[in-house]
């Protein structure tokens, strides 16, 4: 199997191969969309003989980590012909991910799988959760905390990047697991403002709004994008929040409220929001909102452990050694000792007895903050030496807010 640059003159070649793969049959506008992405990205492919017989590329993102920013290549598009599965094409095309990423300097690689069971093997773990929650707003939202009283305005969407996006990236160091974004991520990726990204597949819902709280001329104190859906005969009307924002907890009362109040809808859908979002708390009748389902979200890869141990910002001092295993990149595997403090992190080979034996995987699990390492001791996968390490890593590990990525 031969993995090299997937060439321009492949691309729509290699565009069918990937909706083969994922079933898709799309809109011209999202093929086109699509097309756009993957030339966009590093792309490659694997071809048997000269035949094209898998396709992968990864978006050039920039993620928030804890304190800081760093490089990550956003793997997308993995798909293999159904002629060539298991015959280790996708292990193939994960080396050449790993080339590429020591060649662009991403410390860390990310991705949201197709299904859970595939990138374990290659060292990614799950390191952001989200929760689905339905708030019932058949009745007026009761909650526990008095909203902010300043005005609430709809942005026109060709405003929202310049509006946004200051507001958006003072965010960044608040929550790792987030994406920088530019304009074009905001009107494509965002607000989808020319239906390319779905399709116009959007379940009945209409187009993006975004709601700002704050005076005019300054940086809303907080923002929600979201789109509405009508009353159906079978179904009620409903609001589907798919972003929102807040500086403070009044903020948030103020933006929940809008969206919980909104006419002709009963129902507002919350696809994906963090497992700490403060509404839980706000609302007087928790019943009012429901946990429909808690999801794993971004997988992330320590591509480069030391870069990424040594990038983030720690918030306890530890002084533990480290017994690392990594089976698809033996390059970090070993004995390190990590050394955390106000100043940042050092990790050092060394031969002294370790505290903890673990997988690459689990520690990009814990990476951002999100998993507890004990919950792996728990578990059974990480194997605790000296009593209370992992303990001790947790409380370095840990940040104010959890990590979430809300985008996929
Ligand atoms: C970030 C993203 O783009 S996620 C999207 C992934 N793509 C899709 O789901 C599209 C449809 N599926 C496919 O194209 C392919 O089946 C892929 C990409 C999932 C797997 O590609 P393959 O070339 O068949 O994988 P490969 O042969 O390298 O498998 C390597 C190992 O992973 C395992 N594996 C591969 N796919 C799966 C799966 N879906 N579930 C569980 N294990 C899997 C294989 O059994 C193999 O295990 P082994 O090393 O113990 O023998």
């Amino acid at each position: 199997m031969d993995v090299r640059e997937l060439p321009e003159s492949d691309l729509d070649q290699a565009l069918d191969l990937i909706h083969l793969a994922f079933h898709f049959t799309l809109p011209d506008k999202t093929r086109a969309y699509h097309r756009e992405m993957l030339r966009a990205s590093s792309r490659f492919a694997a071809y048997d003989d000269g035949q094209l017989s898998g396709v992968a590329g990864a978006h050039r993102l920039t993620l928030s980590v804890p304190g800081g920013q760093l490089p990550c290549a956003a793997v997308d598009f993995v798909s293999v012909a159904p002629t060539h599965r298991r015959r280790g094409v996708l292990t193939s095309m994960m080396d050449e991910l790993w080339r590429r990423c020591a060649a662009e300097g991403r410390p860390v690689a990310c991705l949201w799988p197709s299904e859970s069971a595939i990138y374990g093997r290659y060292g990614f773990g799950a390191a952001t959760e989200s929760y689905r929650m339905e708030l019932d707003s058949s009745r007026p939202l009761a909650l526990r905390v008095t909203p902010d009283t300043r005005p609430l305005r709809l942005l026109d969407p060709a405003d929202v990047p310049a509006v946004l996006g200051p507001r958006y990236d003072a965010t960044l160091p608040q929550r790792a697991g987030r994406f920088t974004r530019d304009a074009t991520w905001w009107r494509r990726q965002v607000l989808d403002l020319d239906g390319a990204r779905s399709g116009d597949d959007r379940d009945g819902f209409g187009a993006a709004r975004v709601v700002a709280l704050g005076e005019r001329g300054e940086v809303p104190a907080g923002y929600a994008v979201y789109r509405t859906r009508g009353p159906g005969e079978n179904r009620p009307g409903a609001v589907r929040v798919e972003e929102l924002e807040a500086d403070t907890a009044p903020v948030a009362a103020a933006l929940w409220s809008y969206l919980a109040s909104i006419d002709l809808t009963s129902t507002v859908h919350i696809p994906a929001r963090p497992a700490d979002d403060p509404l839980l708390h706000l609302v007087t009748d928790r019943d009012q909102v429901r946990v429909t389902a808690q999801e794993p979200s971004l997988w992330l890869r320590l591509v480069d452990v030391r870069t990424a141990l040594t990038a983030r910002s720690w918030a306890a001092p530890v002084d533990l050694v480290l017994d690392l295993r990594d089976t698809a990149l033996p390059v970090n595997a070993g004995r390190f000792r990590l050394t955390t403090g106000p100043d940042g992190a050092t990790w050092l080979p060394t031969d002294d007895s370790p505290d903890l034996s673990l997988d690459v995987r689990e520690l990009a699990s814990c990476y951002l903050g999100g998993t507890p390492l004990r919950r792996f001791v728990q578990a059974g996968l990480v194997t605790e030496h000296t009593p209370g390490a992992a303990r001790r890593l947790d409380a370095a590990l840990e940040t104010e807010w959890l990590p979430f990525t809300g985008e996929d």
